[in-house]
């Protein structure tokens, strides 16, 4: 008998991939037993049952690894919960290092792994041949192997989590397509099929490369497009069924045993994008036809690797469209565009390697309203407006897809779909050597390179310290003893006005914003765990006016969770004005010399000293400026409408010169604010570490009896204590190279990782910060009486320890 669709439910889970099936498997093991999955055709049938089913666990972040780390978990198990085979093995992994380059990079691996809780062993190459006997060595510096990652067959392990769903209470239709959704004053009311409507307040949509068009139709943009892989299966040849996976990544090429044969793909630099008009109807358990002539750069490089392969049939050469995203990382979260909408979807090359671990925090936070700890690398907030345009979110996707497995440099940008959005001041700055970066889209001036030197705006990338390092030298030593500008334009800036803005603003933010007038304050926002979900700062510019301030790469995440934060009852409301104004940081001791020449307005400290906003006229240009600095200087941030950018940047310009003022770019910004401690949003600071844990204490209004969100978990970490502490390290060697995630060592037992690291020019010294963790609790004493290492590419390097900021500690020079 047919089942009836029932006519509410919970949560809809659109698409029976293996995204959709581990959601609604999560979702059923939260209790949300009245959850419903539906599959337009048959479960996996989309794109699952083409999947190669590697499954490998180290990220570059910590979070996402653990995730992945879950996957493995979960795969252990589900055999035996659910009675269906899952074809999983914990083969092992191993990844090959053909250049010393990339036996860097791998040992920088191995690092992050040891970081993480993940082992990672360096081999030989003879080690290495002697787990994976099918390959050449000749051309091998050495490898690295995983011996927890594994494989599963896909189609097995989706249906056996579907099982699972089932078993939990979760209803499951296929041959049932999802129609239209009902949407009344921005919230879902319904699902609608053909088979009937079924009310709920809760979307959750992982249709794979169906997921872009169909979320569109809704107002919600999820920046994924289709791109063909290929990939070998051969005859048996009594390959054995222990053998591990085998990445290969200069040459592009992963391998799996599979009946006793070999699946082999790869990642070519010239990728073919699919369905560009849309996907065709009708397309599933659908395959492309063969590209053998695009295919023969894949198999050449894999013929050198495994000679086997010449003599072997090969069964199919599948061509298999899949759903990639431009960052080369999957999309999750609830989408900033529709409440209760949420997206699992893009999966990239990692579909059945992410998909336990993607389901389980997918399900926590439908269910919950927040993932179960930060996923900011994979989070849908972290796109903007350039991915709302289908042929750039292209352009990029194939760059990331094509880069699959080439070296991940330090420091490395994307080159397609550049130059996107442009400061006023992109083609002043760019005739003076500018060598830009990009964020969401936004150029933007890393370095300046010496045209009268012959030097040249580019970088040139390796591990250790790349050619940019001299440049950046100059500008940060200008920051410290003369002036620079930076062209900061790509800050996203908010305006929250209406008559309940202070009331409001309150509520949001954990340091005082209830100040007069022309003041200005640095703030985090929190959530109810006390994690910092913004790192910001906000000028009352008028008694029912703030003009907020947050990165460039925050744009969508910050204003999605100001926004939604507005309590109901609240006369408040946010506009995005980033576009309204550049931004000239003007920064370092002389910025007020150079500022008076410019100005009438009286820039005296007295007149307007540091933490306030003013109004301030240049060159017939009423500008913003507000007194703050990320660099750890006397400085001013100067916004500007942007009609008047270059007039206000060559009127500065044109004063500063017999001030020493000249351009500077982000990475001098970098240098500047490690040397001073300043924290990063993304990397030292977000929704896993509190003001406490940060050494942000100072800011966060516990003096004062206002409410705040996430104010009872700051004062149960002020009574109780914290397992955890941010502090900076410096090594006693000056030529390490710090880069982030290196292993923190204190009394020779591992404690945790670096968040971020680099170079302080006028310490002379590499500086990484990171958290100290103890189960039984960290305190100061805790922190300054170890004996610290850092392990730096598997190597131990000594360090110093400090709570205090490196760089004027006691403000000095900023309020100066
Ligand atoms: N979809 C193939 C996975 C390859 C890899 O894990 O690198």
């Amino acid at each position: 008998m047919t089942k009836e669709l029932p006519k509410t439910a919970k949560a809809v889970v659109i698409g029976g991939g293996i995204i959709g099936c581990s959601t609604a498997y999560h979702l059923g093991k939260l209790g949300w037993t009245d959850t419903v999955l539906l599959e337009r055709k048959k479960l996996t049938s989309g794109t699952t049952f083409h999947a190669a089913g590697l499954v490998g666990q180290l990220r570059t972040s910590a979070n996402i690894t653990q995730l992945l780390g879950y996957s493995v978990d979960l795969y252990k198990r589900l055999e035996e919960e659910t009675g269906l085979g899952t074809g999983w093995k914990m083969n092992g992994g191993l990844r090959l290092a053909c250049n010393e380059e990339r036996w860097t990079e791998v040992r920088r691996q191995a690092t992050t792994a040891q970081s993480f809780g993940l082992e990672m062993q360096l081999l030989t190459p003879q080690e290495a041949f002697d787990l994976w006997p099918l390959m050449t060595t000749d051309d091998l510096v050495g490898a690295a192997f995983l011996p927890t990652d594994g494989q599963a067959n896909p189609s097995d392990i989706t249906q056996a989590l579907a099982k699972g769903a089932r078993m939990s209470g979760v209803s499951i239709f296929e041959d049932t397509e999802v129609l239209d959704l009902e949407i009344d004053k921005g919230r879902i009311r319904a699902v609608v099929t053909a088979q009937g409507r079924i009310e709920c307040e809760r979307v959750v949509v992982c249709a794979g490369q169906w997921t872009r068009a169909f979320a569109a139709r809704f107002g919600v943009n999820v920046p994924l497009v289709s791109v063909e892989h290929q990939y070998i299966i051969t005859e048996s040849f009594g390959v054995p069924s222990n053998l591990p996976t085998l990445r290969d990544p200069d040459r592009r090429t992963y391998y799996k045993e599979e009946v006793g044969g070999i699946v082999m793909g790869g990642y070519e630099p010239n990728p073919i994008p699919w369905a560009e008009k849309g996907v065709p109807d009708g397309f599933h358990y659908t395959l492309l036809d063969s590209n053998f002539d695009h295919f023969e750069q894949i198999m050449e490089q894999a013929l050198g690797r495994v000679p086997a392969l010449e003599n072997v049939g090969v069964k199919q050469l599948l061509n298999g469209p899949e759903s990639f995203t431009p960052d080369g990382n999957f999309i999750l979260g609830e989408a900033p565009e529709l409440k209760n909408f949420f997206i699992g979807a893009g999966f990239n090359a990692f579909g059945i390697a992410s998909a336990g671990g993607a389901g389980m925090a997918l399900a926590e936070w439908v269910a919950k309203g927040e993932p179960p700890y930060d996923l900011w690398p994979v989070d849908i907030r972290r796109f903007g407006r350039p991915h709302f345009d289908t042929d750039w979110v292209r352009t990029r996707t194939l760059e990331a897809y094509g880069k699959h497995y080439t070296m991940a440099w330090p420091f490395e940008e994307h080159s397609s779909g550049r130059p996107c959005r442009k400061s006023p001041l992109y083609d002043r700055l760019k005739a003076q050597g500018a060598c830009f970066g990009e964020k969401l889209g936004w150029e933007r001036p890393n370095w300046f390179a010496d045209l009268f030197a012959n030097e040249e705006p580019k970088d040139v990338y390796s591990y250790t310290r790349q050619n940019w390092f001299d440049a950046v030298g100059r500008e940060h030593k200008a920051v410290r003893e003369a002036a620079v500008i930076f062209d900061q334009t790509s800050f996203a800036k908010f305006v929250l006005k209406g008559r309940d803005a202070e009331a409001t603003l309150s509520w949001i933010a954990s340091n005082d914003v209830a100040r007069p007038v022309g003041s200005l304050v640095y703030t985090q926002m929190l959530n109810d765990k006390g994690g910092i979900e913004c790192d910001v700062t906000v000028a009352r510019v008028a008694e029912d006016e703030y003009y907020i301030v947050t990165g460039t790469g925050f744009a969508t995440h910050d204003f999605n969770w100001i926004a939604r934060n507005i309590p109901a009852a609240m006369h408040a409301e946010l506009v995005d004005v980033t576009s309204a104004y550049s931004v000239l940081s003007l920064m370092g001791p002389n910025s007020r010399a150079v500022l008076e020449k410019v100005t009438g307005s009286d820039v005296s400290n007295a007149a307007f000293p540091f933490g306030q906003v003013r109004t301030i006229g240049i060159s017939g240009c009423p500008v913003r400026a507000l007194r703050i600095t990320y660099v750890g200087e006397l400085g001013y941030e100067l916004h500007i409408p942007i009609e008047y950018a270059t007039t206000v940047y060559d009127a500065l310009m044109a004063s500063g010169g017999e001030f020493g003022l000249v351009n500077a770019g982000y990475r001098a910004i970098e240098s500047c604010r490690l040397e001073k401690g300043y924290r990063a949003w993304g990397s030292d600071i977000g929704p896993d570490h509190t003001p406490i844990e940060a050494g942000l204490g100072w800011a966060v209004k516990m003096r004062k009896n206002i409410p705040f969100r996430g104010r009872e978990a700051i004062e149960r970490q002020l009574s109780g204590g914290v397992k955890k502490r941010l502090a900076c390290f410096v090594p006693e060697d000056a030529d390490t190279v710090l880069l982030g995630r290196e292993t923190i060592y204190r009394n020779g037992k591992r404690v945790g990782w670096l968040s971020s690291g680099g170079f302080g020019y006028t310490l002379g010294k590499p500086i990484g910060y990171g958290y100290v963790r103890n189960p039984d609790g960290v305190t100061e004493d805790f922190i300054l009486s170890g004996t610290y290492e850092l392990d730096v590419a598997m190597e131990r390097i000594p360090c110093k320890v400090s709570l205090a900021p490196l760089y004027d500690p006691d403000m000095a020079r900023v309020k100066a």
